[in-house]
């Protein structure tokens, strides 16, 4: 994956990340959602002398409590139920490479135990486990809530907070480096052209301009996904400025999801908002995933899983 960016801001944290890169204490990416933050905790692994050894992803908020323990650290055949064989966890995994935790502040208390205790002492043990193994591998963290505010709230450790922020590096929101929005649109338009009926290559005047002068909340994943759906909608080679309707759709969506929430399961309210998409879209799959923010493979499989489970559609 390509970094793409022309302002100096950037220009200058990205400096930073080189220099940091050939270190090897831990650095903690901060930034609001969507700014690129995955890309330079890649980056900083690439540009290292660990380059050829793995790197690992972990994304803090995705797992539960119970089972961030074991995605991290392993476990032993037989540790809890259902844990037939041993596996192995991701700091054992990432071995000499780079270990990249997503979303720190999410980690339950009790895993912000453990993980400070395998930071300070650089060794694990597997879940259920006695042996005791190194930990190698350089951790990187990232954050797009402010750990300081947790720490003054109770809810993230101040020693873990302090072990991770040893080097520090902030990435801007995009509207504070409006010099980006051209090249990032650009690249977003070469990248999905594919999926473009006119074989889209550009944008006109004002479209460009409508871009810069959005405030971007959701930073370059919205600005990836408001192309992405631009470059399906538009009817020529050019982007036009109605062919960005969605920016001021995109908070507030011109078809609000309604939906009787309490009695629902987070699968099911997913499949509805997929339907209504799709309803939306007039079928056009394509169109739809763009608008969902998803590729048109997840949402072809997600389709495939509703039939598989006995759904009509
Ligand atoms: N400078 C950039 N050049 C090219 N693509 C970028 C750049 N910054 C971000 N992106 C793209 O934007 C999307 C969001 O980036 P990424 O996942 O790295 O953000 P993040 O800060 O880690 O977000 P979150 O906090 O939500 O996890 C990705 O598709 C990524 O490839």
């Amino acid at each position: 994956m390509q970094l793409v960016f022309q302002s100096r801001a950037m220009l200058k944290v990205l400096e930073q990340a080189r220099r940091f890169a050939r270190t090897g204490a831990t650095v903690l990416i901060c930034g609001e959602s969507g700014v690129g933050k995955e890309l330079v905790a890649r980056m900083l692994h690439t540009e290292s002398p660990r380059s050829l050894e793995p790197y690992c992803r972990v994304n803090c908020a995705a797992l539960a409590e119970s089972l961030i323990e074991s995605e991290l650290f392993g476990h032993e055949a037989g540790a809890f139920t259902g844990a037939l064989t041993r596996r192995t966890g991701k700091f054992e995994a990432a071995a000499r490479g780079s270990l990249f935790l997503d979303e720190i502040s999410e980690v339950a208390p009790t895993v912000q135990g453990k993980l400070l205790r395998v930071l300070e002492e650089a060794e694990f043990e597997r879940v259920g486990g006695n042996d005791l193994l190194p930990m190698q591998a350089r951790v990187i963290a990232a954050t797009n809530r402010s750990l300081a505010e947790l720490v003054d709230g109770g809810e993230f450790r101040a020693d873990l907070f302090y072990r991770l922020d040893v080097l520090r590096l902030e990435i801007p929101a995009l509207r504070d480096r409006k010099d980006d929005i051209p090249i990032l649109a650009q690249h977003f338009v070469e990248r999905f052209r594919g999926d473009s009926l006119h074989g889209v290559r550009g944008f006109k005047p004002a479209a460009i301009r409508r871009l810069a002068d959005y405030h971007w909340p959701g930073n370059v994943r919205q600005l990836r996904n408001v192309v992405h759906r631009a470059c399906v909608v538009a009817e020529q080679d050019l982007i036009d400025e109605a062919d960005l309707k969605s920016l001021e759709t995109h908070v507030a969506d011109e078809h609000p999801v309604s939906l009787p929430f309490d009695s629902m399961s987070l699968a099911e309210i997913e499949r509805q908002v997929i339907l209504q998409r799709l309803e939306h879209c007039r079928g056009n799959k394509t169109a739809a995933a763009a608008a969902l923010g998803v590729t048109a493979k997840t949402l072809r499989n997600k389709i495939t899983e509703y039939r598989r489970l006995g759904y009509a559609s």
